[in-house]
């Protein structure tokens, strides 16, 4: 299903797949309401290799698990005196080294200059090709500044300020971030694409529809599923929904 010429109707809205709740948290604030999307808290094996790659995978699988369009994001943190390291790996780098060990790494060399580069992948669903979206901040690595609420955001001073991305007001960060830079051409993409989305209220709708019609014998026993809350489709409730959709578009 690629986004060429014809809109594309995907069936349920996006998901962001993430393990990350401080990342959800962003995303949230930065997309606001400008593309329908719920998430989903898995933390997602990661391939070794390039960032675009690694995101790219992550996307196949997320795709495999929601069964549905997905959305997901890698982040790296990269160091220009080690020629990008730590970069996809900095999750590991952080954990075991912590923010001294990690300005430890670039007490030999003079350049502590460093970028933070996130890239997301949409998947439109499990056999879609995954397309990806780059968004990168320029600064440097300095000693640590500021809450220690969210990974690297205490060592990482963007570049034209004198504030650590954690000094900074959550605001302030969100305009200038890796985050929103990524995020500001999947929002350019989705509007382009003019995705429809087939929203949860809709589907209960028709399923009230056909209920009406007496054609809802076997819907009666899965209604629980049909609750918006109720937690994101596995593979037989997303059928569920697809044979729904597809008997209400006789009724329509
Ligand atoms: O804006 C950020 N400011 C500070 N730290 C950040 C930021 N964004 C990601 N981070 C941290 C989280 C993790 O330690 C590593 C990226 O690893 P990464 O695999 O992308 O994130 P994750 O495993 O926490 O969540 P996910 O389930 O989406 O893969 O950098
Ligand atoms: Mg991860």
């Amino acid at each position: 299903m690629a986004a060429t010429g014809r809109a594309a109707a995907l069936l349920q809205p996006v998901t962001f797949v993430t393990g990350n709740a401080k990342k959800l948290e962003e995303v949230r604030a930065i997309l606001g309401n400008s593309i329908p999307f719920r998430s989903l808290k898995l933390d997602l094996p990661e391939l070794q290799g390039e960032p675009e790659d690694i995101s790219k995978e992550k996307a196949r699988l997320a795709a495999k698990e929601v069964s549905g369009p997905v959305l997901v994001e890698d982040t790296c943190l990269c160091f220009n005196a080690l020629k990008g390291l730590p970069g996809p790996y900095i999750k590991w780098f952080l954990q075991k080294l912590g923010h001294e060990g990690l300005n430890n790494l670039l007490m030999a060399y003079e350049d502590k200059s460093a970028y933070a580069l996130c890239v997301f992948s949409l998947a439109l669903g499990p056999n879609a090709d995954p397309i990806t979206f780059l968004g990168k901040t320029l600064g440097k690595i300095v000693p640590p500044r500021g809450p220690n609420d969210f990974g690297w955001d205490p060592i990482f001073q963007p570049d034209g300020y004198d504030q650590t991305y954690a000094e900074m007001p959550k605001e302030e960060k969100n305009k200038i971030s890796h985050r929103s830079r990524a995020l500001a051409l999947v929002k350019s993409h989705f509007a382009e694409a003019k995705y429809t989305f087939e929203t949860e209220p809709s589907i209960q709708q028709k399923w009230m529809r056909l209920r009406n019609l007496g054609l809802g014998q076997n819907m009666e026993k899965n209604k629980d599923l049909n609750n918006a809350s109720a937690p994101a489709p596995s593979m037989p409730l997303l059928n569920f929904r697809l044979e729904q959709a597809e008997v209400a578009q006789q009724w329509r």
